[in-house]
């Protein structure tokens, strides 16, 4: 729900950085296209560079991301102004004031290191830039809880927390939102989601790439600083929070935050960090280096509802496919009459690539006697994401609806149920495209072993010239049952 005025400028600090050429172009890009980008877009950064060279780095970050719609880009390239100069430097924000001219709702995104926010945030103030403005903050937001909350003091001393958009693109992602959508849309899953009937939750975020030259980034953040403590716990608390009081920004964002007030701290017993053996070969990584590659971890939901149900999370780089993917496990029936069924039902959600839900169920083997067979209802299967999560989520700033990001209270939460793990101990070895070292099979114990997700769907989102593609190629009529995946329960 929409609580702020529509932005009327994007100031786009960072926008010739990496994140910039691999995702806001095209998430620009996109917004054109679909009417709601109108606004003058004002690249800051200290290149050298002239307004054509953004343009010319917009069109090639677009080539190679996606594809330069002619159109779309012409409007853009209209609609980009450029300003060269240091973020610590005042006449930087003199100028980025003129360029505003009569702006008064601008939306300023900080698409840079992180120890420049606070910075860019106080020479937006004293230039007068931060006057009926927004921020959209990238992550990292903070190092551990002490800097997040450091950090949030000096964005609050210039902009309220309405005025504050803390990324996490995770929470952009369509799977994601429809996690959210399928349990409060629906009456057959609420009254099952809880610990009468689930045995336990599983989530794996699977990456079968490396750091991908991103060393010098890694080595400062490793997997639980890197999506531990903020997409997985993201997706943690919408699947597992009681449902929003009513529709608007805070009701949903207090639902999360209550969830992740009821999740213990991680001590080091409920963790298991793991290095894959090619990590100290990638540029940027110190010899010896313990960040770890890996992380598997046990959460415990102090909750009425969720009370005794584990939640174990795992993440890590090159395992041996690309897929994030939750399963809920439900108990066993109280009486089997025909013998004990063949397998748990268990709900998937597939998060990426593509959105996909399906449900492990047992039916009949045909034929004579009442012996049953593992089927799986493909319940939900879309092969891309509708719009790219950053493409939805400054659309949504812009717009000046804040749900899809990240509020205070949510950010300093997740960082205080990590924070006591963060210190590097020794990681455990594992060898790239295994699943990890051994050990976090140890932390399951009975409740194991850990569900491999098989990717399934995923893929380009159809050539936007094509739009007869949405409804079909990209989005397979599902299946209504098949067979159970081999893959699953392994
Ligand atoms: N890259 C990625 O895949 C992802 C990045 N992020 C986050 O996005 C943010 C940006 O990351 P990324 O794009 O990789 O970083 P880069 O180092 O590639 O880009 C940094 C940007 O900030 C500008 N900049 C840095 N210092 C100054 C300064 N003193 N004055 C003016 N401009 C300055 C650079 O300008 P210039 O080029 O002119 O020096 C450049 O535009 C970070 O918070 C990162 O954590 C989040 C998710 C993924
Ligand atoms: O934020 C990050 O996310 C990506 C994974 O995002 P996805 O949308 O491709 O699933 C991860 O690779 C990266 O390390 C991390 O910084």
């Amino acid at each position: 729900m929409v609580t702020a005025p529509r932005a009327d400028a994007l100031v786009f600090f960072g926008a010739t950085g990496d994140l910039a050429y691999k995702q806001i172009f095209p998430a620009l890009q996109g917004l054109v296209r679909r009417g709601t980008l109108t606004v003058p877009v004002i690249g800051v950064a200290k290149s050298g560079w002239t307004l054509d060279d953004l343009r010319a780095r917009a069109r090639d970050s677009l080539a190679s991301h996606g594809g330069v719609d002619e159109a779309a880009f012409a409007t853009l390239s209209g609609l980009l102004r450029y300003i060269d100069g240091d973020y610590a430097d005042p006449e930087t924000f003199t100028r980025l004031r003129a360029e505003l001219g009569a702006a008064e709702h601008p939306m300023h995104y900080l698409a840079i290191p992180p120890s420049l926010f606070g910075t860019v945030t106080q020479h937006l103030a004293a230039s007068g830039c931060a006057q009926g403005a927004r921020i959209v903050v990238e992550k990292p937001f903070g190092h551990d809880l002490a800097s997040a909350r450091a950090l949030n003091e000096t964005i609050h001393q210039v902009f309220p927390e309405s005025s504050v958009y803390r990324i996490d693109h995770y929470l952009g992602k369509e799977a994601v939102q429809n996690m959210l959508y399928l349990r409060f849309a629906n009456r057959l899953f609420e009254p099952l989601l809880n610990r009468e009937h689930v045995q336990g939750i599983q989530i794996t975020m699977a990456e079968a790439f490396g750091v991908a030259g991103r060393g010098h980034f890694y080595e400062e953040t490793g997997a639980i600083r890197d999506v531990v403590q903020n997409h997985m716990l993201q997706v943690v608390a919408l699947l597992m929070m009681e449902a929003p009081s009513h529709p608007g920004q805070e009701a949903i964002r207090d639902s999360a935050a209550q969830l992740l007030k009821s999740v213990r701290s991680l001590t080091p017993q409920d963790v298991v960090r793991g290095q894959m053996t090619d990590y100290h070969a990638e540029p940027g990584v110190a010899p010896g280096s313990t960040v770890e590659t890996y992380a598997a971890a046990r959460f415990h939901v102090d909750s009425w509802r969720w009370a005794g149900v584990p939640v174990d999370v795992r993440v890590g780089k090159e395992l041996p496919v690309t897929c994030t993917a939750v399963t809920v496990t439900f108990r066993a029936p109280p009486l089997t009459p025909f013998g004990p069924a063949p397998a748990a039902n268990a709900l998937h959600l597939q998060l990426t690539p593509g959105v996909q839900v399906t449900l492990d169920v047992n039916t009949k083997r045909p034929g004579a006697g009442l012996s049953g067979e593992a089927a799986q209802l493909v319940l939900h299967q879309q092969a891309w994401d509708g719009m790219a999560p950053y493409e939805r989520l400054l659309g949504d700033a812009l717009a000046g609806d804040a749900t899809l990001f990240a509020r205070e209270d949510e950010v300093e939460e997740a960082w205080r149920i990590v924070d006591a793990v963060l210190t590097p101990t020794p990681p455990l070895p594992y060898a790239p495209g295994t699943w990890g070292p051994a050990a976090a099979d140890a932390l399951l114990g009975a409740d194991g072993p850990w569900i491999n997700p098989v990717p399934d769907g995923g893929g380009p989102p159809p050539d936007p010239a094509t739009p007869a593609a949405h409804g079909s190629a990209a989005n397979p009529a599902p299946r209504v049952t098949q067979a159970l995946a081999g893959g699953v329960g392994e």
